[in-house]
């Protein structure tokens, strides 16, 4: 009979294999996690740190040398990969939003991506640990999208910097291109979303949808200021913004959301009372960096990449 490891025992055996081949030390390391999975902590030698899970491979925490997080984890997140992790950054991937073919924002999030390299002295003088994670085709995403893809996620905690690097590459051997939306849907801590000192500032101008009033309703508006919160759902794609969105938290503090390269579209989400009425939505803003207006299509053998760069900014 065929002995089928316990789940505690294969993310140990990750773990391990992880670590044998990827730990960096005091900078890179892989442990055990929430609900036991298996995440990977970087530590910045300014007393920074980053986890990631491998599960989504999704960035739970950012917190700064002074210890203060800079993202919001849901207390409705769970830990057992029954759905994916809610809060911090999930990785929207290869749709956005609802789609006919697969579960909201993709399979992306819903699955356990693997480690493939670690590193943490691009500058000796300033070692940046990083660690990178790739997904690709499979049984389960070709039963929902049925094409080959690479796809290579990688988190570097800089010196005043989180960098996301997004890629994906549409492998050799292919016949045909392929298309897909995408999104880093980055959950952001505020001290309380309902008062007009927390806004998003960078979006004046820009024409977005309105996905709070009708989904069906495709025709953008122009974006007349900053944006708030407080008054209800806040559900808007706004198409082809600048590369900076500052969301400010309300601590006489911003968090930059700096679109670097590849991403044309920036969401802003905050769920008011249809999340719950425990007052949860007023903990966090979603900005999310994202490519959906116009869908990414790529030739065989081509490459897409994305990078967002966070910075916690004093107003
Ligand atoms: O609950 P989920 O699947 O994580 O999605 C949360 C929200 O994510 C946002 O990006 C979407 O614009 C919203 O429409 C959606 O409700």
């Amino acid at each position: 009979m065929r002995v089928v490891p316990r789940a505690s025992a294969l993310n140990e055996r990750i773990i391990q294999d992880a670590n044998a081949a990827f730990s960096i030390p005091g900078s890179v390391v892989f442990e055990e996690g929430k609900g036991g999975l298996p995440v990977c902590k970087l530590t910045h030698k300014n007393g920074g740190t980053a986890e990631v899970y491998l599960f989504g491979a999704c960035v739970t925490s950012w917190c700064q040398p002074s210890g203060d997080e800079v993202l919001f984890v849901r207390p409705d997140a769970v830990w057992d990969k029954s759905k994916p992790i809610s809060g911090g950054i999930p990785i929207c991937f290869p749709r956005f939003g609802p789609s006919p073919e697969m579960q909201q924002h993709g399979f992306a999030r819903n699955v356990d991506w693997v480690v493939c390299s670690s590193s943490a002295d691009p500058n000796p003088d300033d070692p940046e640990p990083s660690v990178m994670f790739k997904l690709k085709d499979n049984d389960y995403t070709r039963e929902m999208w049925d094409v080959g893809f690479e796809a290579t996620y990688e988190v570097t905690l800089r010196r005043d910097k989180l960098k996301i690097e997004f890629c994906v590459r549409n492998p050799p051997g292919a016949e045909k291109p392929i298309d897909f939306t995408a999104a880093v849907h980055t959950y952001i801590e505020v001290v309380d979303a309902a008062s007009p000192e927390c806004l998003v500032r960078g979006l004046k101008g820009k024409r977005y949808i309105d996905k709070a009033i009708d989904t069906d309703n495709l025709a953008p508006e122009p974006c007349a200021g900053d944006v708030t919160f407080g008054t209800g759902l806040i559900d808007r794609v706004f198409q082809e913004t600048e590369p900076e969105a500052l969301l400010h938290v309300g601590t006489g503090a911003a968090v930059s959301v700096e679109n670097t390269r590849g991403w044309t579209d920036t969401v802003v989400w905050n769920p008011h009372e249809t999340l719950d009425k425990e007052g949860t939505w007023k903990k966090f803003v979603c900005v999310e960096s994202a490519a959906i207006s116009s869908k990414v299509t790529l030739d065989p053998e081509k490459v897409w990449r994305a990078e967002t760069n966070l910075c916690v900014i004093d107003l």
